[in-house]
């Protein structure tokens, strides 16, 4: 049943591009006030899921919900409530910033004074200066603002932070999610500079050729992952979930074996049995699941 109080909610979701399936039976839930990395390398499938979410691009099966309505046909008020922040921002380059800023606030359902000085303190832009002339971190910054001064309820950042100097990022990566837990907002960001989300992100989705391959929250990570120095017991009941390194057909990586279901009452057992336990380092984690 489609959830009004789920900001996304995607079903089984298949994508075709060029002929080959680019998203293949990806499902996931975001869910309010919670921020979400979403990770993958290159050519994953990050940018075609973020355009699926935001109705911008048709599926070729499955469902994508926003607050219980299908993506490609959202009604306005509810639009209103998604800031998007894209890889790149093209247009309105004749406007001056502080021109555009003004013709969109025009069109913005909730001003919010202070929200708006937050952000434009943040983004440190000339209202003079025309948007033609701004370098590509300023760009950047101004897309954030357009984005976020709106109050969104649902924030999708498609690599929001790689133009920006480390200043910015740092900033940035700070007041996102202090916005996040005064609005309630969900946010979904996409990023390889998994150091920043490492901190901040309350879930980790992390993919690889269109599908899903983990999605657990930081908390999930922190309790129930670890890293074996070699393969786990079969009484232990633990799920094996990369083993970078590994001879074809065996559990054993030479960087050692990611484990999931991890629980307390391992820790004499894996002890006595030799095992150095490190918990889930999300950076390490993801290296190993896409080596
Ligand atoms: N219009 C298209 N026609 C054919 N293939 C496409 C098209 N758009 C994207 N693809 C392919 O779909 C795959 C996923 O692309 P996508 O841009 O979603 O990846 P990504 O995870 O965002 O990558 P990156 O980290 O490099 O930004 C890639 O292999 C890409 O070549």
């Amino acid at each position: 049943m489609p959830d009004p109080e789920i900001p996304v909610e995607i079903s089984h979701l298949r994508k075709v591009l060029g002929g080959r399936p680019v998203l293949d039976d990806l499902s996931l839930t975001l869910r309010p006030g919670e921020i979400t990395a979403l990770l993958g390398p290159n050519g994953a499938g990050k940018t075609t899921l973020i355009g699926c979410l935001l109705g911008l691009l048709s599926v070729d099966g499955g469902t994508v919900r926003l607050w219980g309505e299908d993506a490609t046909s959202l009604r306005a008020e509810t639009r209103a409530r998604i800031g998007f922040v894209p890889q790149t921002m093209t247009g309105f380059t004749w406007f001056r910033v502080g021109e555009l800023m003004a013709y969109l606030s025009r069109y913005r359902a909730r001003p919010d004074d202070t929200e708006d000085r937050t952000w434009e303190d943040w983004a440190a832009l000339d209202p003079r200066a025309r948007i033609k002339t701004l370098s590509g971190g300023e760009r950047q910054r101004l897309a954030i603002v357009l984005a976020l001064r709106f109050r969104p309820d649902l924030i999708v950042l498609d690599e929001p932070v790689a133009s920006l100097d480390p200043q910015a990022r740092y900033d940035f990566m700070r007041l996102l999610p202090a916005y996040a837990r005064r609005s309630g907002a969900s946010v979904l960001i996409s990023s390889h500079i998994i150091s920043d989300l490492q901190d901040t992100s309350d879930r980790f989705i992390m993919m690889r050729h269109g599908q899903v391959m983990l999605d657990m929250t930081a908390r999930e990570i922190a309790a129930t992952v670890r890293r074996l120095s070699g393969p786990p017991d079969a009484g232990w009941n633990l799920d094996v979930i990369a083993a970078p390194g590994a001879a074809p057909g065996t559990a054993q990586g030479a960087e050692g074996v990611w484990v999931r279901g991890w629980h307390p009452a391992l820790d004499a057992a894996a002890a006595a049995a030799g095992h150095a336990m490190l918990p889930g380092d999300i950076e390490r984690l993801f290296l190993a699941l896409t080596r």
